[in-house]
């Protein structure tokens, strides 16, 4: 491996950096640096034991349905400095154990959780810890070296300079074998290496304890071998890593410390790879010679050799009690000497999660959401051509309807179709893309890159640029080619009305987005205008509406828009159209027209408040969205 650094800049590195490492409560100590070592950079941090006993995971399956037991009551023990497997059939609860284990999943969990024999701190721990998903959660517009310098400063934050955080970063990437990628976009590296990426941006922050789910999940026998080497050599420098894994070869089998086998939630197993064959002899269910004993293990949970074998597994492995198997039982420390051996940890003075400030995790949020706005084709290419096109064709279509009496009707509807495609277009397009963020949000707000409210703040701002220029084009464009009546005021008034309805699509679509998947939300979003549209005072007049049905008409966001364009283009007094195509106007006379759509033509500022309360309602409706959804996953 290429080593470009001496031991000295290292040693800068190292002393700026302790001090940011202040705030794991757990003391990180470090090592004599000798160049050549992988990831140098990085202070090695002391080993931690963790150890779980009785865990059992609960869930609920729904409304009035009993609670489903998932885990139950095993025990377990990772020592530090040790590449741990967590294997197990499909459905036998290693994501499961990985959540709970992690702090991802803390709501219908019992039990004990132990680090370096103490009770766990949740806080404390998750700042020492992080989390890498089985898919990679990465920005896919962002280069390699663009989506390490983002995660860098909001996870470092303003007190380590950039000299330092630089060094980091090309350490990190040498040592993960990416450093000739840096300038290539994440979206079009290989399978293996988005994986590693995932890995380095997690290693910015140097966690002492690093939970994978399946990193080897989808990737060719190399690629497989290529991050479990990596894994552990990240072990063997102080980290506890735990990663779950389906059934690996068993030369991959070979590369692990300690392997945890779970079956229906129980331990089957627990101890050193090399130690799995004499435990399998002691149980009177030899493993086959040329037989992987990675792949008999899950046979037998499977229940392939019927429900005796596996009971008898359970019982040996005192569901994982037992710690006769692991590679030097005697070096496994027993809660009393973890106690002594590692001091009290200090605890911290703040209690946020993140390493930064809110105004620095905005600024780099700010500039992650402006290089995707200009890389992103959907989001903002496609978004204006969408623009452009469709005021050209509707104003093709309704070309001089805004000036003409006898094509008031059509103008009528050609604004209500202006006003479904503001509120629609932003709406859908939110639904089908937020999805995808949200689970980017999910994994990097787990892992403390920043805070919720740091987030929403950001994608508030960077939509607002994009939806002024969108609406702007469109409005130029079919007020002028649909003749509507050329004063600055009236113009201004249709703009403002535009704008605040893409604003409430947005805003919808933020919420369904953020709750929904792209399936539900597809089919929900829809279906909520329609009880909007049917209020609008459009098809059915407001004077028409029934009485018990008036109340719809204010809480619909479409008939503030619709009174609001027809109060810009014939209220106001607007004075008498022309009748050039025809002979006679029947709505020649604007307030006519008002008259018999039962609209008043002059309440342009009601609708622009009633217009921004709802933006401001939705907005804060969609906060308060985001923030159970990420709680729900707890
Ligand atoms: N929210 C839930 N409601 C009901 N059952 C659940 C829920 N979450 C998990 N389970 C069940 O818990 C069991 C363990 O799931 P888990 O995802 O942990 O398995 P796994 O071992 O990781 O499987 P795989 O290797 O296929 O990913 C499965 O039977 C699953 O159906």
């Amino acid at each position: 491996m290429e080593m470009i650094r001496n031991e000295t800049v290292a040693e800068v590195a190292l002393t700026t950096l302790s001090h940011n490492d202040e705030k794991p409560v757990y003391n990180a100590t470090t090592i004599p640096i000798t160049p050549g070592t992988m990831l140098s950079t990085l202070p090695s941090r002391e080993p931690v034991d963790i150890e779980f006993k009785e865990l059992a995971y609960t869930v609920s399956e729904g409304f009035r349905k009993d609670r489903k037991e998932i885990l139950h009551d095993i025990f377990g023990k990772f020592p530090g400095s040790q590449l741990i497997a967590i294997m197990g059939p499909s459905g036998a609860g290693k994501s499961t154990l990985l959540d709970v284990l992690s702090g991802f999943k803390t709501t219908g969990v019992e039990g004990n959780v132990l680090v370096n024999g103490r009770r766990r701190d949740l806080t404390a721990f998750r700042r020492m810890s992080c989390y890498i998903t089985q898919d990679d959660r990465l920005q896919p517009l962002l280069t390699v070296l663009e989506n390490m310098r983002i995660a860098a400063n909001l996870k470092l934050g303003e007190n380590v300079s950039y000299e330092d955080k630089e060094t980091r970063i090309e350490d990190i990437l040498i040592g993960l074998g990416l450093y000739e990628h840096d300038r290539t976009l994440a979206r079009d590296l290989s399978g293996g290496q988005k994986k590693r990426l995932s890995i380095a941006l997690e290693m910015i922050s140097n966690p002492t304890i690093m939970f994978l789910d399946e990193p080897t999940t989808g990737l060719d026998s190399h690629s497989c071998t290529k991050v479990v080497e990596l894994l552990k050599e990240l072990a063997s420098q102080g980290r506890t890593v735990i990663c779950t894994i389906h059934q690996p070869s068993a030369k991959l089998f070979q590369e692990f410390n300690q392997v945890y086998v779970l079956a229906s939630g129980n331990c089957v197993y627990q101890g050193g790879t090399n130690n799995l064959v004499p435990f399998l002899d002691s149980v009177g269910l030899p493993c086959r010679e040329y037989h992987n004993p990675a792949d008999y293990i899950i046979e037998l949970a499977c229940e392939e050799y019927g429900k005796d074998a596996l009971n008898s597994l359970i019982k040996a492995s005192s569901n994982g009690s037992n710690t006769d198997w692991f590679e030097d039982p005697t070096k496994v420390l027993k809660g009393e000497t973890l106690l002594r051996a590692f001091p009290k940890p200090i605890r911290s003075r703040t209690q946020t999660l993140e390493d930064s400030s809110f105004g620095y995790q905005l600024y780099y949020l700010l500039k992650r959401g402006v290089i995707k706005t200009k890389r992103d084709t959907t989001l903002t290419h496609l978004r204006i051509g969408v623009n452009i096109f469709l005021a050209i064709m509707l104003g093709f279509l309704y070309v001089d309807a805004g000036n003409e009496g006898s094509r008031v009707l059509d103008n009528y509807n050609l604004l209500f179709a202006i006003l479904m495609h503001h509120s629609m277009t932003t709406m859908m397009l939110t639904v089908l893309t937020f999805p995808t963020e949200m689970s980017i949000l999910l994994k990097e707000h787990f892992n403390r890159w920043y805070s919720l409210k740091a987030y929403y703040s950001s994608v508030t701002v960077l939509d607002i640029p994009i939806s002024v220029l969108c609406c702007l084009i469109f409005s130029v464009l079919i007020y002028l080619l649909s003749t509507q009546p050329m004063e600055w005021m009236r113009f201004g008034m249709f703009f403002a009305i535009s704008l605040l309805v893409v604003f409430v699509g947005q805003s919808i679509g933020l919420i369904i987005g953020g709750w929904c998947n792209v399936v539900n939300g597809t089919f929900l979003a829809p279906i909520l205008t329609i009880p909007m549209m049917m209020f609008a005072g459009f098809g059915v007049t407001l004077r028409d509406l029934p009485n018990y049905l008036k109340w719809g008409s204010h809480i619909s966001y479409l008939r503030y828009g619709l009174e609001g364009y027809v109060g810009a283009i014939y209220g106001e007094h607007r004075s008498t159209l022309a009748c050039e195509m025809a002979p006679y106007c029947h709505y020649r006379y604007p307030q006519k027209f008002l008259a018999e759509i039962t609209m008043r033509g002059d309440q342009f500022w009601k609708d622009v408040i009633a217009l921004s309360v709802t933006v401001l309602v939705l907005r804060v409706g969609a906060y308060i969205v985001l923030k159970a959804k990420i709680n729900s996953v707890k």
